[in-house]
């Protein structure tokens, strides 16, 4: 659009206030790429873009700044040379690098007049809505799912933040489900993905995230089998390479388990325990059973077909980690396959291994296109909702640079109800979020302070904290609570608290003897020689934290990849919140936006959950499957 277009359209002032903004863009994948590009034509002044990726095949399809010779080459730099084409008066700063990293502190985020997130996954996500908040620097956060779509306005203490609103963590199985009571076939198909290809192929079932060890009373016997069973895998993993190697697997996991497994009577009162698979007679059957082609991964394969998959797929998945292992220097890491939704080899391998368990418990099968999403956690990635997402991100930044926030929106793209934009005002900040209820400020530290000096200097003396009531997180780490002391003649720089780290000191006390809320500092190193003082803060006024209603368990979503946008609209004992006063507020002139002005107030309710939401929502269980009943364009990652 031409300048004088924009002009026209927008008015002198705001143009104006547009082209002497200086913005910050992270991420520059699929909103990146289209939000770079609206930036840039409707006369952004300044733009830095960060990216710690590089370009892939698969991210063309809807990249659309990237093409086929960018492959390999950083995000971030190519993004902003093919912008820069598009408005070659733009001043662009491109960063290959990692958003969490010191160097873009606290001091850097206030440089920003607003920062964008087209960000892919929660923890960029939780970190960029801290260091936002620390700076004060409007936030514009945005994610999509398949058709859905999110962007959501945070500014410090006017609007709900990233974190006011609870948000899962990926989904994880108890393992007893996924060891002996499968019922439906996504517990096959992370056995095989979790269990036994690793045990396999890879790393020791311990290490697999999608298995819940956590040992009690319920499943303490089933850990002991699978580890005796580990072993007995161990063994078979000897005879990789021969021809007998898949009929030992086989014969391990579908004969001999099966069998212990019917052993178990009690189990089996309830529900009909699992049939023994027979690998002669099923060798026998599918005799004349071909090796199915690429047409069939969108049907389910017979029994037959399973078994030959299963056979060529370890034979295939033997000589690769064979030819890895033959290659192997003294001092290199002993060779492993891992699951890849993009590897043949192992997709087949899950995809077979997968539906004859399914067939061992009389649970349906599911086509490799099928396992492919499942395993792979897909939600397909869509062009025009990325496109969507990324132009009301900008319309949203209008009212930001307007300061104008009655007027900016929480914007949800959706296609199931009757209104594909729904909008909804902004919300005050949730009372109860420990993230932007957080009291924060820069930290004065000599090369020489210690933990101490911080415990007692600046905690207790300064700022009046019973030191036995705290706890000090730092780096991730627990540095010091009531049973964690030993750190404290330590210096800080010892315990990594160096530069532009965080520091977290949580009040542990009891509701009822009224906790303050987080104190979280940035580490400001001074050099020495230093003053007296060798930890200083100014004073601050912590307030105490917001007594929280009792509430049943939080009502959360299923994020399934952190793509999702912001999370369940609904807070948190929201319900007790409306009956006892302390609803939570529209940031300003509320009704008018929801009311007659905006008649999708109403479907945005229905629509507002975490954009995951609706994939969840298919099963009992909160597993993620993909509906698409509707004949949705999948565009594969
Ligand atoms: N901590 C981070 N710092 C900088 N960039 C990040 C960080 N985390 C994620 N990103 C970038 O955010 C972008 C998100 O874009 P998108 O959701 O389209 O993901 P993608 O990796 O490009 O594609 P897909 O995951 O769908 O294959 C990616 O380019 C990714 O590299
Ligand atoms: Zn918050």
């Amino acid at each position: 659009m031409r300048a004088s277009s924009i002009k026209r359209s927008l008015g002198v002032n705001l143009t104006t206030k547009i082209k002497e903004s200086r913005v910050l863009l992270v991420g520059a994948g699929g909103i990146g790429c289209e939000l770079l590009k609206n930036l840039v034509l409707t006369g952004f002044g300044e733009v830095h873009i960060i990216d710690l990726d590089t370009i892939d095949l698969s991210n063309l399809n809807r990249q659309f700044l990237f093409r086929h010779e960018h492959i390999k080459k950083p995000k971030a730099l190519v993004a902003k040379e093919v912008a820069h084409n598009f408005q070659p008066g733009a001043k662009l700063e491109a960063y290959h690098a990692n958003i969490m990293d010191r160097q873009f502190n606290v001091g850097w985020f206030e440089t920003f007049d607003i920062v964008f997130n087209a960000l892919d996954n929660l923890a960029a996500r939780r970190h960029v809505n801290k260091m936002c908040l620390a700076a004060g620097v409007p936030l514009i956060e945005s994610g999509t799912t398949g058709f859905n779509g999110q962007v959501q306005v945070i500014q410090k203490g006017e609007t709900e933040c990233y974190d006011c609103n609870p948000k899962a963590t990926p989904k994880t199985f108890p393992v007893c489900t996924i060891r002996t009571t499968p019922s439906q076939p996504i517990h096959c198909i992370v056995w095989a993905k979790s269990y036994l290809l690793p045990q396999l192929f890879g790393v020791s079932e311990d290490e697999a995230a999608e298995l819940d060890m956590t040992e009690n009373a319920d499943n303490a016997d089933e850990i002991a089998n699978l580890k005796k069973e580990a072993d007995t895998l161990n063994e078979i993993r000897e005879s990789m390479g021969s021809d007998d190697f898949p009929r030992n697997v086989f014969r391990k996991v579908f004969e001999t388990d099966m069998e212990r497994l019917r052993g178990l009577e009690d189990m089996w009162k309830e529900r009909e325990a699992p049939k023994v698979l027979v690998f002669d007679e099923l060798q026998e059957s599918s005799a004349s059973t071909n090796l199915p082609d690429s047409n069939g991964d969108q049907r389910e394969w017979s029994i037959e077909e399973n078994l030959v998959v299963f056979k060529d797929s370890l034979n295939r998945l033997s000589k690769r980690l064979k030819e890895l292992q033959s290659k192997k220097k003294p001092d290199d890491p002993e060779p492993i396959l891992a699951f890849d939704k993009d590897d043949e080899d192992t997709l087949d391998f899950v995809t077979a291994t997968a539906n004859l368990r399914a067939e061992a418990f009389h649970i349906g099968r599911t086509s490799k296109f099928d396992t492919k999403q499942m395993a792979g956690n897909i939600i397909p990635a869509i062009a025009t909702t990325n496109a969507m997402t990324a132009s009301l991100c900008v319309l949203q930044s209008f009212k930001v640079l307007q300061n104008d926030l009655s007027h900016a929106k929480m914007v949800f793209l959706e296609r199931s109800g009757p209104r594909a934009i729904n909008s909804e005002g902004l919300r005050a900040p949730n009372p109860y979020c420990d993230v932007c209820s957080a009291v924060r400020g820069g930290l004065s530290v000599t090369p020489s302070a210690t933990l101490q000096d911080l415990v007692e200097g600046v905690l207790q003396k300064q700022l009046g904290y019973n030191t036995d009531e705290i706890s000090i997180l730092a780096n991730e780490d627990v540095v010091y609570d009531f049973d964690t002391k030993d750190n404290l003649p330590k210096k800080l720089s010892e315990l990594g608290i160096t530069n532009d780290s965080f520091v977290t000191v949580t009040d542990e006390d009891d509701i009822e003897q009224d906790p303050r809320v987080n104190l979280e500092f940035w580490i400001v190193e001074q050099t020495e020689p230093a003053e007296a003082a060798k930890v200083m803060l100014k004073t601050l006024d912590i307030p105490r934290r917001k007594k929280k209603p009792v509430t049943p368990e939080p009502d959360v979503a299923v994020v399934t990849n952190g793509t999702a946008g912001t999370g369940k609209r609904k807070r948190e004992g929201e319900d007790e919140l409306s009956t006892d006063g302390h609803t939570a507020k529209k940031v300003a002139g509320e009704s008018a936006k929801n009311g007659d002005e905006d008649p999708a107030g109403e479907s945005a309710k229905n629509g507002d959950e975490d954009v995951a939401g609706e994939s969840a929502k298919n099963s009992d269980e909160d597993v993620v499957v993909i509906n698409d009943d509707e004949g949705a364009i999948l565009i594969d990652d």
